[in-house]
Formats: structure tokens, C-alpha cells, sequence
């Protein structure tokens, strides 16, 4: 019988396609380090991720060859740069997550939200994989999918690219996952006054 999580020609991510493995309950964070050799940039993180995914929008940082980036939230206050930071310099100062990358490697270590009205003010964005720290919260579904056409992916690929997701079990959406879809808008009608806050 063919085992469905491994040796598929359709490549996600390095950290899942081998299958998704499941992350530790008592696990509290750990260190990420960039890829250089010389003066690594650490950033210590002391919690669990929580809403871990891949991601298929243009912005979010990918390791070389992968189409999706896996990417998941921190509280702001349990993100803290240990060493090398003057290496760290924003991406884009004008999208809403501020990515802070390492100018010698080109790898971003977290992203910080700093717009107070935004729904997600008081999370930073981390990549998980850049910890050798075993017990990071697994991903639980696939966010702007079809966006990884913005970055070449042909169009024909998509129908394969969706199935590899479902086998893996990373449910894919176009935007965010339905529970965080609904945690944007609920956040947007308490701000307007449609919802009693
Ligand atoms: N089609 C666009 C989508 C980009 C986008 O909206 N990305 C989301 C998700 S990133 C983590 O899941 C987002 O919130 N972006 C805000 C930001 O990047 O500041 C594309 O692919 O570029
Ligand atoms: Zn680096
Ligand atoms: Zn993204």
C-alpha cells in the first residue's frame, strides 16, 4: 500500500512533507537562530506557538525550493532578540506585519504587528523550524493557498497542490482558516459598533 504522507512529488514545505508531526503539550518555547555561520541572529521565545500553518502568500519567508512558508503566533512579550540583533533590519515598513530578517542570511525571525487597532495586535509571527527545540505546536491547515500563484506556481498545479494538503491534513483555505477568518470580523464589529463589545 502506498503511504500517502511520504514521497510525494508535490513538495509543501520541509517541515511537513515527510507528514506533519504532532507538537508536545508542556512544550514553552525554545531559541530560533538565522542561517548564517558567522554571528547567527537567536531570538529566545518562552511560550508555545499557537495557530501554526503554512502559508502560500508572497510575503511570509520560505526556505529555499519550498512554495509554502510555516509560520504561527507568540505573545509580543515572549519574543526577545538574544544575540546578533544589529543584524535585524525590517523587510517592508509598510505592510502591517513588520518582518524583522537577518541581513546577512536573509531569513526573517519574527514579525511584529504595531498598528494597535489591528486584529492582531499583541502577536508576533514566528517561524517554528528555525528551532532545533523539539515540541513546537504542530500546523493545523493550509492559509493563501492560491496566492502561491502570485509567486509563479502555475495554475495547473493547484488541484495537486490542494490534494498533497488534505493528505497531509492541513485543511487549505484562500485566506485564513474559518475560526481566524471569524476572529477578524468579530474583532472588525466590535470596532464599528455592530457587535456589542
Ligand atoms: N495574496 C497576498 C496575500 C498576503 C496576505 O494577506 N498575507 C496575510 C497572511 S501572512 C501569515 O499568515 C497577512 O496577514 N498579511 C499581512 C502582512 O503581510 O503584513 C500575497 O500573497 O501577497
Ligand atoms: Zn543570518
Ligand atoms: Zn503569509
Amino acid at each position: 500500500m502506498t503511504d500517502m504522507t511520504e514521497g510525494s512529488d508535490v513538495k509543501i514545505h520541509p517541515s511537513v512533507d515527510e507528514g506533519v508531526k504532532p507538537g508536545r503539550e508542556d512544550f514553552q518555547g525554545g531559541t530560533l537562530r538565522c542561517k548564517c555561520t558567522d554571528r547567527p541572529v537567536e531570538v529566545r521565545i518562552t511560550a508555545q506557538a499557537a495557530h501554526n500553518h503554512v502559508c502560500g502568500c508572497t510575503k511570509c519567508w520560505k526556505p529555499d525550493g519550498a512554495i509554502f512558508s510555516m509560520v504561527a503566533v507568540v505573545p509580543r512579550g515572549a519574543v526577545e532578540v538574544v544575540a546578533n540583533g544589529d543584524k535585524l533590519k525590517v523587510v517592508d515598513p509598510n505592510t502591517a506585519i513588520q518582518r524583522y530578517a537577518c541581513t546577512g542570511c536573509g531569513t526573517h525571525m519574527y514579525g511584529r504587528i504595531e498598528d494597535k487597532n489591528h486584529p492582531f495586535y499583541g502577536l508576533d509571527f514566528i517561524h517554528t523550524e528555525l528551532s532545533t527545540d523539539e515540541g513546537w505546536a504542530a500546523p493545523g491547515f493550509a492559509a493563501f493557498v492560491s496566492s502561491v500563484i502570485e509567486s509563479g506556481v502555475s495554475p495547473d498545479r493547484m488541484d495537486g497542490i490542494r490534494a498533497r494538503l488534505r493528505d497531509l491534513g492541513l485543511e487549505p483555505y484562500d485566506a485564513l482558516s474559518p475560526p481566524l477568518m471569524d476572529a477578524i470580523a468579530t474583532h472588525l464589529a466590535k470596532r464599528s459598533g455592530k457587535l456589542v463589545a
